[in-house]
């Protein structure tokens, strides 16, 4: 067995960790997040969501964190557009990807873009030739692809389906999404094996949250059948406005100990990113949900 050589990680604790919070978390301190993220070496940060204000009032300040950001060279920031009307935010926000998020389930894309399958494939369609005459990066997400809050199971192909409709739009990388973290390691192998007949496998990833606890091991069998490109929260931030009781994505601490452990090359480094997990954490008044992260502030305060 041949495990990757380099894992692309991307930090998603700025929207899928901070939208879920009740309390508005100021723009300054979501910058300060962003910019740590950054200095600490994640490639790729998710920064910002321009969707309704009225569906998830938490992500209201993303124009004013995009704009105010100190950008690092080579450093890729995404924000999420459900439509055109958020393309043209993430566009004068200068997001240099842009996120299409679907579902592999009809239940969950009512309840959490308000339309069908279908008819969001038909709003991304301008989104994606909107971002591709921009040049603007497009990456598509696929959310309950191992099980959904409403449907329960869901089967391989219709994850199947919908990443041959993301990749007929032209997505440059594929999210498959475990958004309440139902997913264990036999269901992760089957669900890739199904949908890399599709599309490029190295362009695939994994976004894993960790409600069940699995998410680590999830990421162990991913990396098994070659998918090389994961998402993680810092500090396990985060949940889903629209899956309730779902926790946090994985946190990046944790990965980030699991592949360092593993000889695996992410360009991450585990101490800052434990001090912005650290960072967070304070700032919202509770402890960091990474046992890694945790672990390691402990035995630095001795
Ligand atoms: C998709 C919509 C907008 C459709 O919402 P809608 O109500 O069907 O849309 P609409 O076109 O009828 O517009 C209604 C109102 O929203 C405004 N509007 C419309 N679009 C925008 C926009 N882009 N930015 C700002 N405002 C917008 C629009 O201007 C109008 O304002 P009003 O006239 O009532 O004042 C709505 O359902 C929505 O915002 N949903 C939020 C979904 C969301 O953010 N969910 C969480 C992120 S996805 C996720 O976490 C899963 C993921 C990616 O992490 C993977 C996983 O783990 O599964």
């Amino acid at each position: 067995m041949t495990l990757p050589k380099h894992v692309k990680l991307v930090e998603v604790g700025p929207r899928d960790g901070l939208q879920n919070e009740k309390e508005t978390v100021p723009a300054e301190v979501k910058i300060e997040l962003v910019e740590r993220l950054a200095a600490a070496g994640l490639p790729n940060i998710e920064a910002a969501s321009f969707v309704s204000p009225k569906w998830v009032p938490q992500m209201a300040t993303s124009g004013e964190v995009m704009e105010n950001l100190r950008r690092r060279p080579g450093v890729l920031y995404s924000a999420l557009t459900p439509n055109m009307k958020g393309f043209e935010a993430a566009l004068a926000a200068r997001a240099d990807e842009v996120v299409i998020f679907g579902s592999a389930s009809e239940a969950f894309s009512q309840r959490n873009i308000n339309c069908s399958i279908a008819e969001s494939v038909e709003r991304f369609r301008d989104v994606a030739r909107a971002a591709k005459d921009n040049g603007i990066r497009l990456r598509g997400s696929i959310s309950c692809s191992f099980g959904c809050p409403y449907e329960g199971e869901i089967a391989p192909d219709a994850v199947a389906d919908v990443v041959r409709r993301m990749r007929d739009l032209g997505c440059d990388e594929i999210d498959i999404a475990d958004t309440i973290g139902v997913g264990t390691p036999g269901k992760i192998a089957t669900v890739y094996e199904a949908i890399a007949k599709e599309y490029p496998l190295g362009q695939l990833s994994g976004h894993f949250h960790d409600t069940y606890g699995q998410a680590l091991v999830n990421i162990y069998a991913a990396l098994q059948v070659g998918v090389s490109i994961f998402h993680a929260s810092v500090a396990g931030l985060g949940g889903c406005p629209y899956a309730k009781g779902a926790t946090g994505n994985v946190a990046t601490e944790d990965v980030v100990y699991m592949l360092d452990g593993l000889g695996i090359h992410t360009g991450v480094h585990l101490d800052q990113v434990v001090d912005a997990g650290q960072f967070i954490s304070r700032q919202l008044g509770r402890k960091a949900a990474s046992r890694a992260g945790n672990a390691i502030a402990n035995r630095r305060a001795g």
